[in-house]
């Protein structure tokens, strides 16, 4: 069954749904998040190709995205495998798209990134599009709220649209939006509940389809 939640279309295939995990849900992917982070494949800044490294903390399951492709092997860590993607995390992925779409659909995510933001960290606008799928992107967040840009698929300016992300809201980004641009241009610290498990700063996870065998 699809419970309607209050949701808005930021753009078209864009949804966000203000609210959608419960306290205990945050606190169960704050945990998860936990263990991921010391490994197999510890939680680090990527570098960049051109030398640069980015201000978010990712570590992932499933596949290993490092700029710009996905691999089993952490080449750029340690070397070794990622985590499994977990069947929970399958169902609840499932489950946020039939909530933000509103219709049960196939869904079947084999890789999650999953970033750590302090509260200087920031998100240029880019687009994910190192997956060979087509299928929507889940994005979770927990910790502190920020601000998400939400932008087109031609450029990385205007038009755009600045959504406050709270602890717990899902925003889905699929069909016409799967290739918008977006970025966090900020985070707003002291604004999480610690009862998340997460004293202070933003978790952010990403599920997506590689479309990788
Ligand atoms: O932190 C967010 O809300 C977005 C993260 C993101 O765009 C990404 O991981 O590709
Ligand atoms: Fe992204």
């Amino acid at each position: 069954m699809v419970i309607p939640l209050p949701f808005r279309e930021i753009a078209p295939g864009a949804v966000h749904v203000p609210g959608w995990l419960s306290l205990d849900q945050q606190r169960h992917l704050v945990q998860a998040c936990r263990e991921w982070a010391k490994g197999p494949v510890p939680i680090r800044h990527t570098v960049l190709p051109g030398g640069g490294v980015m201000s978010v903390r990712t570590v992932c399951v499933g596949w290993h995205w490092q700029p710009y492709r996905y691999t089993r092997l952490a080449h750029d860590v340690n070397g070794r495998r990622v985590a499994e993607f977990p069947a929970w995390l399958k169902e609840l992925g499932r489950r946020a798209l039939a909530d933000a779409y509103g219709k049960e659909m196939p869904y079947d995510p084999d890789t999650a990134l999953i970033n750590f933001y302090d509260g200087q960290a920031r998100m240029g606008m880019h687009q994910d599009k190192d997956e060979r799928a087509d299928a929507p992107v889940v994005s979770l967040s927990v910790g502190d709220a920020c601000l998400f840009r939400f932008g087109n698929t031609e450029t990385r300016g205007k038009p755009y649209t600045d959504v406050r992300l709270e602890s717990g809201d899902l925003f889905v980004f699929g069909g016409p939006s799967r290739l918008a641009y977006h970025g966090v241009p900020k985070v707003y610290p002291g604004t999480g509940d610690p009862a998340t498990g997460l004293a202070a700063g933003r978790l952010n996870l990403t599920m997506r389809v590689t479309g990788l065998g």
